[in-house]
């Protein structure tokens, strides 16, 4: 291995343990390849794991023993997709940045182009659904569709990435650098960083891929996840000084969070008092 690093592949995995070892080989056979752009001594993969319990050290550490350079990070105090992606990237070595999903919905062999686009002009590149031919979200039952579009859409203004909701997307150090404040508890990284470092569109790539169905595990995105995004979007509105959007998203947040609770709530069924026959009554 060497001593010099450009590339750092972070990764965000909570009980990922059956999906890391085919996502790790099969980002060092793509980057292993003849033509790959990017050579596979020059990169790490950093995998950052809340905790999971699940045999994902050991997977990592035979890894290791294999000649893989990569590492896990294990944090026992704090949860949370876009924070475990900062701590990764607060850990690199390499200038140029990479996030990805641990269960091969983002897919390996798409690295070393990801990889190779990032530049002193190009600071960063998004892997996207919905770009020149991609296969989009094939195959998704319709819900997650209308979702993952209804999202999109909140965002648009927000930036001129065609799919900012992206968890594919890489960026250069100096542009992480700039970024304040952000979000520990979004579930949306790449919207996070492409409003607060101030990534102008020319500075913006885009990769097309097809998101693919995962095979291991469960996605974690519940519907707390939704309403934290819109109370994000909320945020980044005000950020981006359309505190107008920001006022109308907070409060459609404050009311479905209303009727969420309105109609979850648990009706207590009536209790029935036992009528005492008094002493000596009949
Ligand atoms: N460390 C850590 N990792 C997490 C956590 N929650 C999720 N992850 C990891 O983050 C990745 C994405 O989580 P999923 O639960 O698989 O997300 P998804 O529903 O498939 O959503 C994906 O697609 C969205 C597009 O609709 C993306 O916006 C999202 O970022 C993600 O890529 C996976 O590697 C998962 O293990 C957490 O609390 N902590």
């Amino acid at each position: 291995m060497s001593g010099i690093i450009d590339y750092t592949i972070v990764v965000p995995a909570y009980k990922e343990a059956g999906n890391l070892r085919p996502l790790v080989t099969r980002i060092f056979a793509a980057l292993s390849r003849i033509d790959s752009p990017v050579p596979a001594y020059l990169v790490e993969v950093i995998i950052v794991d809340d905790n999971s319990r699940d045999g994902s050290e050991q997977v990592v550490q035979s890894l290791q023993q294999e000649g893989y350079n990569v590492r896990i990070i294990i944090r026992t105090t704090e949860r949370g997709l876009s924070s475990a992606v900062v701590r990764g990237f607060q850990e690199a070595q390499g200038d140029n940045m990479l996030c990805m999903d641990a269960d091969l919905q983002h897919p390996p062999e798409y690295v070393p182009q990801m990889l190779a686009t990032l530049s002193p002009t190009k600071q960063f590149v998004l892997g996207t659904r919905y770009g020149g031919g991609a296969g989009s979200d094939e195959g998704w039952p319709l819900y997650r569709r209308v979702i993952s579009n209804g999202a999109r859409m909140l965002a648009l203004p927000l930036t001129s990435a065609s799919d900012p909701m992206s968890g594919f997307f890489g960026i250069r150090k100096e542009s992480f650098l700039k970024a304040r404040n952000l979000n520990p508890h979004g579930f949306k990284i790449a919207l996070d960083l492409l409003v607060k470092a101030h990534i102008q569109s020319t500075a913006i790539a885009e990769v097309p891929f097809t998101f693919g169905l995962r095979s291991i595990g469960e996605s974690k995105l519940t519907g707390k996840v939704m309403m934290r995004y819109l109370e994000h979007l909320a945020e980044l509105y005000w950020f981006s000084y359309h505190a107008p959007i920001a006022f109308v998203l907070l409060l459609l947040t404050v009311i479905i969070l209303f009727a969420w609770h309105y109609f979850t709530r648990t009706v207590e069924a009536p209790v029935e008092i036992p009528i005492s026959k008094g002493r000596g009554g009949h």
